[in-house]
């Protein structure tokens, strides 16, 4: 399930949100009252609360199962006529509401209090790195960003969610470059944490609609593509991707912007571009032809075609590629050596082998965000979104 609370975390607690359809999007929130009454009244309002504060995103199969849950413990039996047929998300919350049937309202209290206390526990032992197991910097809800041996380590962490990027992780990639190109680190690291190394845009980005609509919504999304693509191709110190998983979309393009990408054998490299009615990023539409030769760049940028890490290598996408099982060791310890090269030495051969062609990129991510700005707006990108999630919903 996919179409219910998308939003994830918001100042700390989760939303239930409806999405009609992408681009379109009434930003209706079921906002938790405390309304119940009853035998368990207060074992009921704590759990309320505690949902709010739970570290990990629970999934939308248990936030449907809470929400129907709420609803039946504070209102009873399903009292609302059916949504209609397209109305996904409120149809798979209205399901799930009425398939509570009759059940009385305190054995809906009592099954919310125990559904949240089982939560809670799985969440307290959550894969999700903790802060202070990994030294966090403060100030990043969305990234592990670490220092040692003069790397800084930017780690995307949002596993749950195969690190798809949301805006907020876009601002926060964009901070984060900005205070390694000033920390005494010599190199920059991107990873990601958990099985993905990134499955690209969070597609719930294009749900989230301001009151100037969609058009405002697409005009600010294609400033902040140009923006975050403009960090990478400024960016002064050697950059380096540690792929330690499947890539898909902007997280792949971005790829050819980094001076080396050490990639696990299982990693792949995927950009369903033309399947999203989108087009290339991330200066790939340059990049890549020069990288691979055009053939291969149109397999990859029009065709999908999704390719191993071996192939991205002999395609000269990836630098080197190391088995699973020892390729964080051995990444590692090739970086860690390369940090102790000659700091001044690296950076300004950095800025040689980029300044030939800056201008070049940022004219051609200028001129990729504006294409994004008019794709997002066609039928061919809002319904491929609407796929994606109406397959989500159906599983
Ligand atoms: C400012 C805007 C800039 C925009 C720049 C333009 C960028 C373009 C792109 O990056 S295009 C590429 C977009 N990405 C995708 O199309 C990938 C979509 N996801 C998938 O196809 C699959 O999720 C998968 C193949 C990555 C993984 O499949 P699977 O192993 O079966 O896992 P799940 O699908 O169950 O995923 C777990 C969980 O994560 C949610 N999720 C994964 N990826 C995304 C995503 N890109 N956007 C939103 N949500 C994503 C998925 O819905 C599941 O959530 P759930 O547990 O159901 O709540």
């Amino acid at each position: 399930m996919a179409l219910v609370g998308v939003s994830g975390r918001r100042a700390g607690c989760y939303c239930l949100r409806a999405v009609r359809s992408p681009l379109q999007v009434p930003a209706l929130q079921l906002h938790i009252s405390k309304t119940a009454m009853g035998a368990c009244q207060k074992d009921f309002e704590s759990a309320v609360n505690q949902v709010k504060l739970l570290k990990k995103d629970p999934g939308n199969e248990v936030k449907l199962k809470l929400y129907a849950l709420y609803k039946q413990a504070t209102e009873g039996a399903c009292n609302t006529p059916k949504p209609g047929l397209f109305d996904l998300i409120n149809k798979a919350k209205w399901d799930a509401w009425n398939a509570l049937g009759n059940l009385p309202k305190e054995t809906a209290r009592q099954n919310y209090v125990d559904l949240v206390s089982g939560l809670r526990s799985s969440s307290d032992s959550s894969s999700q790195v903790k802060p202070e197991a990994d030294k966090k910097r403060a100030g990043y809800d969305t990234l592990v960003i670490t220092s040692e041996d003069c790397i800084t380590k930017i780690m995307l962490n949002r596993p749950a969610k195969k690190n798809a990027l949301t805006t907020q992780m876009y601002r926060e990639i964009m901070l984060a470059l900005e205070a390694a190109s000033k920390d005494d680190s010599t190199i920059t690291v991107f990873t990601g944490n958990g099985d993905y190394y990134s499955s690209g845009n969070d597609l719930t980005n294009f749900t989230d609609i301001p009151p100037g609509g969609i058009e405002e919504k697409a005009k600010n999304s294609a400033i902040l593509l140009r923006d975050f693509v403009d960090c990478f191709i400024d960016f002064p110190k050697p950059l380096v991707a540690v792929v330690n998983g499947p890539a898909v979309g902007i997280s792949v393009t971005i790829l050819g912007l980094f001076d080396l990408v050490y990639a696990s054998d299982r990693a792949t490299f995927h950009t369903p571009f033309s399947h999203l009615g989108q087009t290339p990023e991330g200066c790939s539409s340059y990049t890549f032809p020069k990288i691979m030769g055009p053939a291969k760049a149109v397999e990859m940028l029009i065709f999908g075609k999704k390719l191993t890490a071996g192939e991205a290598y002999a395609q000269g996408l990836v630098t080197e590629v190391f088995p699973d099982s020892t390729f964080q060791k051995e990444v590692w310890t090739r970086l860690k050596a390369y940090s102790k090269l000659p700091q001044n030495a690296m950076h300004i051969s950095k800025q040689i082998i980029r300044n030939h062609e800056k201008e070049k990129l940022h004219a051609i991510n200028a001129e990729e965000s504006r294409i994004l700005q008019e794709r997002w707006l066609s039928d061919e990108c809002m319904n491929a979104v609407m796929d994606f999630f109406s397959r989500k919903a159906k599983l």
